[in-house]
């Protein structure tokens, strides 16, 4: 007779474990004495102790051979925010995500905790201390956000008592730390081209910036609570820094924390955001001749001259969450993290 080898309940995947959050993910579990095994597209680095598998989200029987004796899933896998590729966010966020949960389920998976985003909600006007109870946006600000909407949709409506399958969404905002590809290297990259020198608006917006290691233990506390007979469970939640910044207050101090100067004129939101609609409208009618590729993007200009942060008290009361790294020790950190990205460097 064969034999069905239990799960060990510390066996877990990290679906884009090659990405961001998901090596720092990796790296936390680990100290935390979990078994962990990366899938992702691509491996970026080795570490004792993690076993590496390559492929594709959207490839069930690959995800089927990783899944196996496996009791718990962390799926933070995405294409980035920055691509304009909207057949590739459909085919990873939503086609990837349904695969994803359907070899979970026919391999036994008991959990899966998956990283949407707090933008979920936002569709471009502010908001102040949102919670939960949000709406998903009806106007999300661009195709990456849409379908994370979808994506978060399809992994809670997964969750099933009955079939012995939990989930549960983190929803993080604006997250920074060492080895971030997007908000400080877009930053500096942009301060480099002489490009930031430029408040949007009055420079009062507030805005959540999270740091990694916030991100990571939201994830794994969440991991951790998820049980049949769990208020969590089927549920997404806000993790966030808990302590709202200003936009450029934010960014000041990782410029100027750089080497860099800080922006210092203001120019009229709605005037900026007109210019990146009119410079969008403009590169999507010359797309059949010609391909312009622009870092200044309507959905940018909303996210710098827009509040959007997001109450964290519901992670606080279901999940036990508290942010165990405060937003200047992690601005430190991360200023330390990145001598390349100094000015002059
Ligand atoms: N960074 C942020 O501020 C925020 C991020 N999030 C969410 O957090 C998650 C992690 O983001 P982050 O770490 O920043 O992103 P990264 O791009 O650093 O990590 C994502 C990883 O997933 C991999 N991947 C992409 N497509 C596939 C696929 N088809 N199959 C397997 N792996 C794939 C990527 O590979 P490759 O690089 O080759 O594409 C990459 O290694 C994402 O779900 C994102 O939506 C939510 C809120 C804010
Ligand atoms: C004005 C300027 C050039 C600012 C540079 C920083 C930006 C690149 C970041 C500021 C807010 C960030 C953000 C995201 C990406 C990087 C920023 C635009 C996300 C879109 C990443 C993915 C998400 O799920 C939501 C994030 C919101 C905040």
């Amino acid at each position: 007779m064969a034999t069905r080898v239990r799960p060990n309940s510390k066996r877990c995947v990290v679906i884009g474990g090659s990405g961001f959050l998901g090596r720092h993910l990796v790296e936390k579990l680990l100290d935390r004495g979990y078994s962990v095994s990366v899938f992702d597209i691509r491996q970026s680095y080795e570490l004792p102790g993690v076993t590496f598998l390559q492929g594709d989200l959207c490839d069930k029987q690959a995800l089927l051979t990783a899944l196996k004796n496996v009791s718990l899933v962390f799926h933070c896998a995405s294409p980035a925010p920055s691509s304009d590729d909207r057949t590739l966010f459909e085919r990873v966020n939503v086609q990837g995500t349904k695969t994803a949960i359907e070899a979970c389920i026919e391999a036994g998976v008991q959990k899966m905790v998956l990283t949407s985003s707090a933008s979920v909600v936002y569709d471009g006007t502010d908001i102040k201390n949102g919670s939960e109870d949000l709406q998903y946006a009806t106007k999300p600000i661009d195709y990456y956000t849409q379908t994370k909407i979808q994506q978060e949709k399809l992994v809670l409506e997964a969750c099933d008592k009955h079939k012995g399958f939990l989930t549960v969404a983190i929803r993080p905002h604006g997250i920074f730390g060492p080895r971030d590809p997007q908000l400080v290297p877009i930053m500096v990259d942009t301060a480099r081209r002489g490009k930031m020198k430029f408040i949007i608006g009055d420079g009062s917006n507030v805005v959540d910036f999270t740091y990694v290691d916030n991100v990571v233990h939201g994830h794994i506390l969440a991991a951790e609570r998820l049980r049949p007979d769990s208020p969590i469970c089927g549920k997404a939640y806000h993790i966030t820094n808990d302590e709202p910044v200003r936009f450029w207050d934010f960014m000041s101090e990782l410029l100027v924390g750089l080497g860099y100067d800080a922006p210092r004129f203001h120019l009229p939101y709605f005037l900026v955001y007109g210019l990146a609609l009119l410079l969008w409208l403009l590169t999507w009618i010359l797309s059949p001749v010609f391909s312009i590729k622009t870092t200044f993007t309507p959905m940018r200009v909303a996210l710098a001259g827009t509040h959007h942060y997001y109450s964290c008290e519901r992670a606080k009361e279901h999940l036990g969450y508290k942010p165990v790294v405060s937003l200047k020790e992690g601005i430190a950190r991360t200023l330390e993290s990145y001598p390349h990205l100094r000015k002059g460097a």
